[in-house]
């Protein structure tokens, strides 16, 4: 057997949000499966609620993000949270970087390279300090990266970046200069990396890589972009090894009762509605969407999140109380039997999965979006911030997808609620989105198969991790 001693290290930086623990996660485990050792660390304020669901096994190694800052450390009294990332973010970008760099210090033996963040990029500070590569994990789609480097040229040659916003931009990622300031500090960063690994596949996204590769890079051949997914919970290799016993998560009462709910309805017909686990929408389109749902006559599975509590924070998952909050009067009792909520976490990659499950209403997160192609699960493409406007317009233009309208004051109707879960559902031979959604998901799962293009591409970052000559020892 390998000696502990020989195999190389490498650390794994995230930022505290589940669509990024998650396959910032899954990498570990595969570089873990390859006899690579990891240690994870996360920024900004650690969520013990949301990081019990995430907390995953591999053999025996728990894989877990340990914070760089304390929650008390971070935020105390007089110490408040002054934006809307600042919880995501942490202190300061140099705060950062000292505490990762005391952590590169110590440990022995020490890493090969930091594979950190798309939103971590100070962590290139460390790198560079200690002469070892940084990769990125982009855990955005293929066509968010390109956008950036198409809308600010400042990103290929650093010059000065736009002071404000562009107009496109501040509409599809959001609102605040804060966040504005920090994606684009992060995504200054990117062209110092070694490799940008996307969590994406070839047959998905080829035509925006192959772009980048050639027309911003400026040199097809050199591998520097390497698309690596899907990397999700469902497509981990290992995983079915490793978990031979169910989670605790998974032991969990509310858990198996989802399931029994869902084994109790008939194939496919069930619609699962989720729109990830940071965003909210507000009362007001909570209710055009109960009202959709309640006339559909579908049944349905509801991923239920009050509205109006801060736009953009990881779901609690241990509240369970007050489902009926923000919901139109008398709805729960109106769709007994029919429609089911759940409040806090749901096993989402389960709930895929299951064979009753027919179509997906989601907000476009690139990781649900992933996880849907997978289960062959095809979309109501419901976009609200971020990039997820341009996977919804993608997928709507190679036919994976029925994208929602909404009307002059941004609320989807409950009209088109309807009428879109219908021509999903219902009309299915009509759209052609069901065949074409088969033969990409069949493609998905070529992609990380033997062979596969995201296969090969993780052996070519493996390769370099196990050739890459440690400078600290
Ligand atoms: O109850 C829940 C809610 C979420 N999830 C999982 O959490 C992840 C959520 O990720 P994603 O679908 O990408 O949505 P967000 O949480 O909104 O992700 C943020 O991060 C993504 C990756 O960078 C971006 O694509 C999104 O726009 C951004 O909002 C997925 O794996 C879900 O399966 C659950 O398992 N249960």
């Amino acid at each position: 057997m390998e000696s502990k001693v020989h195999r190389p290290r490498v650390v794994i930086v995230t930022v505290p949000c589940p669509g990024h623990i998650i396959p910032s996660t899954q990498l570990a485990k595969y570089l873990l499966s390859m006899s690579i050792d990891v240690c994870c660390y996360s920024t900004g304020i650690n969520y013990p609620t949301v990081e019990n669901q995430l907390e995953e096994k591999f053999g025996d190694v728990r894989i877990r993000f340990r914070p760089l800052i304390t929650n008390s450390e971070f935020v105390s009294p007089g110490k408040e949270l002054t934006d809307n990332v600042s919880w995501m973010q942490g202190p300061s970008d140099g705060e950062m970087a000292v505490r990762l760099e005391e952590i590169v210090r110590n440990l022995t033996p020490p890493p090969v390279c930091i594979i950190s963040d798309l939103l971590a990029g100070w962590s290139q500070d460390v790198a560079d300090k200690f002469r070892i590569p940084r990769h990125v994990l982009y855990t955005m789609p293929a066509s968010a990266l390109l956008f950036s480097f198409a809308c600010f040229p400042s990103l290929i040659s650093p010059q000065v970046a736009p002071e404000h916003p562009p107009g496109t931009w501040n509409s599809m990622v959001v609102t605040t200069h804060a966040f504005y300031d920090y994606m684009m500090r992060n995504a200054r960063r990117l062209q110092e990396a070694s490799f940008i690994l996307v969590n994406t596949f070839e047959d998905l996204e080829g035509r925006f890589l192959d772009l980048m590769r050639s027309e911003v890079i400026g040199k097809p051949n050199v591998q520097k972009i390497l698309s690596i997914g899907p990397l999700i919970r469902s497509s981990n290799i290992e995983m079915v090894s490793a978990h031979s016993k169910p989670s605790a998560r998974e032991e969990h009462e509310s858990f198996a009762e989802v399931m029994h709910w869902l084994d109790a309805r008939e194939q496919s017909s069930v619609l699962y509605v989720s729109f990830g686990s940071l965003l909210t929408v507000t009362e007001t389109q909570i209710h055009e969407l109960a009202h959709g749902l309640e006339i559909c006559g579908r049944p349905f599975l509801w991923v239920y999140r009050v509205p109006n509590t801060p736009q953009i924070l990881p779901a609690d998952a241990s509240t369970e109380d007050s489902l009926s909050e923000g919901l139109p009067p008398g709805f729960l009792e109106r769709i007994q039997g029919r429609g089911k909520l759940i409040r806090g976490w749901a096993p989402q990659e389960k709930i895929l999965a299951h064979k009753s499950v027919g179509a997906f209403m989601s907000h476009c997160g690139w990781n649900s979006s992933l996880e849907a192609l997978w289960s062959g699960k095809p979309l109501v493409a419901w976009p609200l911030a971020v990039e997820q406007r341009l996977t919804a317009r993608y997928f709507a233009d190679m036919q994976l997808a029925v994208e929602v309208r909404k009307n002059d004051d941004s609320i989807v109707e409950s009209a088109e609620v309807v009428q879109a879960i219908s021509l999903l559902m219902e009309e299915r031979e009509e759209t052609g989105i069901h065949s074409k959604f088969d033969r990409m998901q069949e493609l998905a799962h070529m992609a990380v198969d033997d062979g596969g293009s995201s296969r090969s591409n993780l052996q070519v970052l493996i390769d370099s991790i196990k050739n890459q000559p440690n400078p600290l020892t």
